[in-house]
């Protein structure tokens, strides 16, 4: 603890906790140590929540989550050298998918960085981060944390949102200030995330497409979900009459069984649409670059992006609108009134062909009974529960389980779903868990691969600590990855098989006094989620899945390595 003699004085970690709580952080997600214990200590001294995690990258992927759902940035607080690192992925992570986020980590001093004198976990820890973050400060003077504090909220939750590191070195923890001094720096950042208001003209074009099109289609992606720009875009769309499809954690910003959703005749209407117009969302990888046999080749592009750098990425894009989404929602709204869009029957009709014939494909697998369960049957059951718990918060992670939750499990609210995102990155879910459950104060629903939840899973512990109403399915199909030995997860014992499966993740929260479940059929299966759900405590549901179901990487096997060479 500081001790400071004089009452005229202060030092760096005061104001630090002085400049968060200006600026309205309420809570800061981290794991303490040397030199920012203490910096945490008086945090929660001043009424601002600490949530103390197991593992940094927990801690961080739960403040990137709180930036996504509430758009202020979430705080992660580390130690310097490894836990810097240990949080630099989620840091990597929020970068990567626009979740606005602060990592504050505190660091050697410079001088002896500087001259590599070999300091306690000595690392040059703001150039290391570069790479990774939107931006990275380092605070050298108490009278500069004010404004140090600024930037870093400001470049987080700017243009698009994205991860910011912040450098707090020792020195500056204990430096002096005059508390008067001090007080005059401190300020309120004011509108971090400024308006960006798109052209008239781009409106224009981008209506005239859509007009002139006959199979249009809105794609909607996470940074419409991000700019809560909800009813704006439900106007739009009931206006219109342009079929929809949902990115992954843009599911539920008009419900999954809207009339005017695609996302179960998804290749019907890629390969057919004539005008795309996507809405926050990137043509990356997710999307096949735009490019392909899954692309309609003659598509036109209209593009809602805060990101010009953005537009054109992959594909041309005719009609772009640079701006944020709700302003330039609010202008294509606006604009029906002078251009009117009719969408062709025949569109709609051909769609809604196509949703029938993969529906009923689905319900077939959905309708199996098998013991143990697989994927689909299981889900079966999580369709039933979410069905009745609508507005849920469902973190999801896994291959198999991430994937045909992704298509089984329907969402009805907006920003509901919280996913592996654009890296498809395993070890998201009890950080998402703790940092949605933190933030809603609501339910939480995590569906979780074996392996993935392995990530992150010590977690159990902080989730049991705090007492938060997450209830954790785990399928396990004796999966550390694929499972068995040959395909790399089963140790050395060539049949592990039957053993992986055995495995009991239930028995790991009754360690910790959270609820256990170990089920092997649909009724054991929906009675255990329905009892954790409502029970607002800490579950855990061991769900044994058939290990011989599902594939290597889900829906993605095909992104590997194409070799000639079969050995
Ligand atoms: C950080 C990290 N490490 C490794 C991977 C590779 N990986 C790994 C390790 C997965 C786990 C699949 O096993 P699971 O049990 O979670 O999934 P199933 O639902 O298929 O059983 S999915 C996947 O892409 C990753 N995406 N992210
Ligand atoms: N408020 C906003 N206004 C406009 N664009 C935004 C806003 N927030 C995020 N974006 C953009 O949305 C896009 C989200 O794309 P992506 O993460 O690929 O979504 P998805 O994976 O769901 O398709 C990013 O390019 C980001 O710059
Ligand atoms: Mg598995």
């Amino acid at each position: 603890m500081s001790s400071v003699q004089n009452d005229n004085l202060t030092d760096g970690m005061h104001v630090m906790v002085e400049a968060l709580k200006k600026n309205g952080v309420d809570t800061i997600y981290g794991v303490v140590g040397i030199p920012i214990t203490d910096l945490a200590r008086h945090a929660q001294e001043e009424g601002i929540r600490y949530i103390g995690f197991r593992h940094e990258q927990s801690a961080g992927n739960a403040a990137a989550i709180s930036g996504y759902l509430t758009k202020k940035p979430g705080i992660c607080l580390t130690v310097s050298a490894p836990g810097f690192l240990n949080g630099l992925t989620a840091l990597a992570n929020a970068t990567v998918n626009g979740f606005p986020m602060i990592q504050i980590s505190g660091s050697s001093d410079r001088a002896i960085i500087d001259l590599q004198q070999g300091d306690y976990e000595e690392l040059d820890q703001m150039n290391i981060a570069k790479p990774f973050a939107k931006a990275a400060y380092r605070i050298n003077k108490p009278e500069d944390i004010a404004i140090g504090l600024a930037r870093a909220i400001r470049a987080a939750t700017s243009g698009r949102p994205g991860g910011v590191y912040l450098d707090v070195t020792t020195e500056l923890l204990g430096s002096v200030i005059d508390k008067v001094e001090a007080e005059k720096t401190l300020f309120k950042v004011e509108n971090p995330a400024p308006k960006s208001i798109p052209s008239s003209d781009s409106i224009i074009k981008a209506l005239n497409l859509l007009s002139s099109a006959k199979k249009p289609l809105v794609l909607l992606g996470k940074g419409a979900a991000y700019s809560q720009a909800d009813e704006l875009i439900k106007k739009f769309l009931d206006e219109t009459g342009i079929p929809f499809l949902p990115m992954s954690m843009a599911k539920g910003l008009l419900p999954d069984n809207h009339p005017q959703c695609a996302a179960a005749a998804r290749s019907f209407v890629l390969e057919n649409a004539d005008t795309v117009m996507l809405i926050g969302a990137r043509l990356n990888w997710l999307l096949g670059h735009g490019k392909g046999k899954h692309w309609n080749p003659d598509v036109r592009f209209i593009q809602l992006e805060i990101d010009p750098k953005e537009i054109d990425s992959n594909r041309p894009i005719e009609a772009p609108v640079v701006g944020d989404i709700e302003s330039s929602m609010e202008l294509l709204v606006n604009g029906l009134e002078k251009i009117s869009i009719k969408v062709d029957s025949s569109w709609i009709e051909n769609i809604e062909k196509d949703k029938e014939i993969n529906i009923d494909k689905m319900a077939a697998k959905l309708n199996t009974i098998t013991v143990p369960l697989n994927y689909y049957n299981a889900l079966k059951i999580v369709k039933e529960v979410v069905d009745s718990h609508k507005d849920i918060y469902l973190v999801n992670e896994g291959a198999n389980t991430l994937d045909d939750t992704r298509n089984v499990i329907n969402m009805y609210y907006p920003r509901r779903r919280l996913d592996c995102g654009t890296w498809g990155v395993m070890g998201v879910g009890m950080g998402f868990a703790i940092g949605a459950a933190i933030t809603s104060n609501k339910p939480i629903l995590a569906i979780e691969g074996d392996s993935a939840f392995g990530f992150s899973g010590m977690e159990i512990e902080t989730i049991c600590r705090y007492k938060l109403p997450i209830t954790i399915v785990v399928f396990n199909n004796g999966g550390i990855y694929r499972g068995d030995h040959e395909n790399l997860g089963g140790g050395t014992d060539p049949s592990p098989t039957t053993l992986m499966a055995t495995a009991r993740y239930d028995k790991l929260i009754e360690a910790f006094g959270g609820t256990p479940y170990n089920v092997e059929t649909q009724e054991e299966l929906k009675d255990a989620i329905t009892k954790g759900i409502e029970s607002l405590k800490p579950t855990l549901i061991n769900c044994k899945i058939d290990p011989k179901t599902g594939t290597e990487s889900g829906h993605i096997t095909s992104l590997n390595p194409k070799t000639a060479i079969k050995n």
